[in-house]
């Protein structure tokens, strides 16, 4: 598996190595192990998730309000999105900015997004299935949102030939500097 630095520290891509032949491949999705060397620290992932979006829906951007804050593994299993984190730690260098990454079925990359920051995806594909681990359970209570086009972020999302659809709790979202912030 290679690690790839991205222009926040702290998030990474994870390329994993895949083993190709007549039958298809094999590669692992997940080695605890080898993910915590990647990261330099220990993680429990308590909830894994898998989501199925057409082409133009945006989920996000969301995050959890601590004690509830999560981390999150993220992959495209089918299809393609651009997947987006909001560094949103107010102590943080990088406040404020971004990090977006394609993440496919076929390129098989993973963005790890440490807590504190804001994640969503554009789904580029017909259809695209999702699958994250978080590290700390759903809740409801702590669910927060950035609007996905805040211009205060300024994400240059890709341009495609489909309608934006996003959720209804997402579209009315707050812009960064009117949102609670995790630290
Ligand atoms: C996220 C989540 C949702 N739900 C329920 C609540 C709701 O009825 C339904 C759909 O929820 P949402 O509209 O929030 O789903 P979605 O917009 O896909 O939310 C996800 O977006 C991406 C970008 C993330 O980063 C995730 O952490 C998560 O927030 O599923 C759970 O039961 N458990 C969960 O962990």
């Amino acid at each position: 598996m290679d690690v790839i630095q991205t222009a926040i520290p702290d998030v990474f891509i994870l390329q994993p190595t895949v083993f190709g032949d007549d039958r298809g491949f094999f590669f692992e999705s997940f080695s605890h192990q080898q993910f915590e060397t990647a990261i330099g620290r220990s993680v429990n992932f308590v909830q894994d998730n898998h989501s199925k979006s057409s082409k133009g829906v945006l989920r996000g951007l969301h995050y959890q309000l601590a004690p509830h804050a999560q981390g999150k593994l993220v992959r495209c299993i089918a299809g393609e999105v651009f997947d987006v984190a909001v560094d949103i730690r107010k102590s943080s260098p990088t406040f404020g900015q971004w990090v977006g990454v394609h993440l496919s079925g076929e390129n098989k990359r993973q963005l790890w997004i440490p807590e504190g920051f804001a994640h969503g995806f554009m789904t580029l594909s017909d259809t695209a299935e999702f699958l994250y681990k978080t590290t700390h359970y759903y809740a409801p209570e702590s669910d927060r949102g950035i609007r996905w086009n805040d211009e205060t972020l300024a994400i240059t999302w890709p341009k495609i030939d489909s309608e934006i659809l996003t959720s209804t709790k997402d579209s009315i979202a707050k812009s960064l500097p009117d949102a609670e912030h995790f630290i």
